[in-house]
């Protein structure tokens, strides 16, 4: 299965959300014809649900986990405080020169610190609070990540995190590393009295985790 969602009613609710910027279009399709494993990146409708998030929080900090081309990180920005700042990290050099490029023309170019490098190992000397945090990189260090960010995420502020649904194997009876490697990080946020949390099965699966 790859989305947790029927095609058709995807292309629905694609058709009846706000479209795509031009760019965030360009930026899909580039995504899709030149880059290996496109299906990584947020896409229309997930990239429209982060930025109303995002414009709902009106953020002064963002941090993002896994930037892969960029796609999220300029949809999170739409929301961003007029001096409002997003650090991305992504591990892969290879994608740099076309991340930074979009990242110029999207008019946020100067708002985002793009860090190239491995980011458990980043971000425990980020010394910021953040209000938004969205996990999207390797999944079996989500757990690292929540662990990583929850004190330095404000009161009120928001953690999401990517692919928590797995294609839907984590109700389908699959017993392989990733899967039980999700299923307790679902558990472990759905038992953190620290956040109130709601599982939206959007397109993969987003684990929304307000701080108390
Ligand atoms: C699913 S993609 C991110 C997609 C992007 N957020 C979007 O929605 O368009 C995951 C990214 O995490 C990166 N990644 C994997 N392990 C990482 C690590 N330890 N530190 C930083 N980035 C990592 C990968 O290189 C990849 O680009």
């Amino acid at each position: 299965m790859e989305h947790l969602t029927d095609k058709k009613l995807t292309e629905y609710a694609e058709k009846h959300s706000s479209p795509e910027s031009e760019l965030l279009a360009e930026l899909n399709r580039e995504t899709n014809l030149k880059v290996p494993m496109p299906r990584m990146l947020s896409g229309h409708l997930q990239g429209r649900a982060l930025a109303l998030f995002s414009r709902l929080l009106q953020p002064s900090r963002i941090l993002e986990i896994g930037t892969y081309t960029g796609y999220s990180a300029i949809c999170l920005c739409e929301g961003l405080k007029p001096d409002g700042k997003l650090i991305t990290i992504d591990i892969n050099e290879e994608l740099e020169d076309m991340v930074r490029g979009y990242f110029g023309r999207s008019g946020y170019g100067t708002r985002i610190d793009y860090l190239l490098g491995n980011a458990l190992e980043i971000i425990p000397g980020l010394q910021e609070s953040f209000d938004l945090v969205f996990i999207d990189a390797d999944k079996k260090s989500y757990g690292a990540y929540y662990d990583l960010v929850i004190e330095k995420v404000r009161p009120g502020g928001l953690i999401i995190a990517d692919n928590v649904l797995r294609h839907g194997t984590v109700v389908a009876g699959n017993t392989d590393k990733e899967t039980r490697n999700m299923q307790q990080f679902n558990e472990k946020v759905q038992a953190d009295s620290r956040v109130e949390n709601l599982l939206l099965p959007i397109r993969d699966g987003l684990m929304i985790a307000r701080k108390r």
